[in-house]
């Protein structure tokens, strides 16, 4: 079966991850480890999910020389995490240069590329420099990231269609900026509902407060399931 939700547990204690991570079923749903977890509570989230038997990705957005950002790759893969990503504005060099570091060591771990985040409008972009507007910088940086090796991005779901058609169907697109009918939209800019983001050729929904500020997360949870069988129920 597919699972294409993963559930972001931002939180910054580990007690509340995993109290949330209670709440969802690993054989429905993946989770994800972020800097607000990481940082506080560090590899032992990821060991403490795991014995949960969820799938991890841990997402710490590596930003830095090729050098570092292969040696950080490596270290998250050595954690067995299920994925890991980079910043793709990080350059070709620094993305093949860890795509190429799992790949000498045979590492199952996905590794996928930070386009646009999903919180920058088009004027956010501009105000960095990039005039290009929001879609072509995204199939940009993807176009790199499949030319560098990686198995994927996060994009937002509104720009996965364009990625589908210019770099395929088995190339990743994990989409946050994920708001379901019933959530508000925070600080999210660029934003679908999961059925439009599966529909759009997404293959991952990240969701977070949604669910995990939600009422009764369970619930939150099978409710955004039903809405995604929906849509693979027509595949
Ligand atoms: O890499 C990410 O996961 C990510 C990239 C991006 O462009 N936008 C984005 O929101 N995220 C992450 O996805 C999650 C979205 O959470 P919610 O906005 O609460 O659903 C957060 O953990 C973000 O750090």
């Amino acid at each position: 079966m597919q699972k294409p939700i993963i559930v972001a547990l931002d939180h910054d204690r580990l007690d509340d991850a995993l109290a949330t991570s209670d709440l969802i079923d690993p054989a429905l749903c993946r989770v994800k480890v972020g800097k607000e977890l990481f940082t506080s509570a560090g590899p032992a989230a990821v060991n403490a999910l795991h014995q949960r038997g969820f799938d991890v990705f841990l997402d710490l957005k590596f930003h830095d020389i090729p050098n570092t950002v292969a040696k950080a790759v490596l270290a998250a893969a050595d954690l067995g995490v299920w994925m890991v990503n980079v910043h793709a504005s990080g350059g070709e060099a620094m993305m093949a240069h860890a795509a190429s570091a799992l790949a000498q060591r045979n590492l199952p771990t996905k590794l996928i590329a930070v386009t646009v985040l999903t919180s920058m409008s088009e004027s956010d972009l501009k105000q960095v420099g990039v005039d290009s507007g929001i879609d072509a910088q995204v199939l940009r940086l993807a176009t790199l990231a499949q030319r560098a090796g990686l198995d994927g991005v996060v994009c937002s779901a509104r720009e996965s269609a364009a990625l589908r058609e210019a770099l395929g169907d088995e190339f990743l697109k994990v989409t946050p900026g994920i708001r379901p009918s019933f959530a508000a939209v925070d600080d999210q800019q660029r934003i679908t509902t999961p059925a439009e983001a599966l529909t759009n050729g997404s293959t991952h929904l990240v969701i977070g407060r949604p669910i995990t500020r939600a009422k009764t997360p369970r619930e939150a949870l099978a409710l955004i399931q039903r809405e995604v069988e929906g849509v693979l129920s027509t595949r």
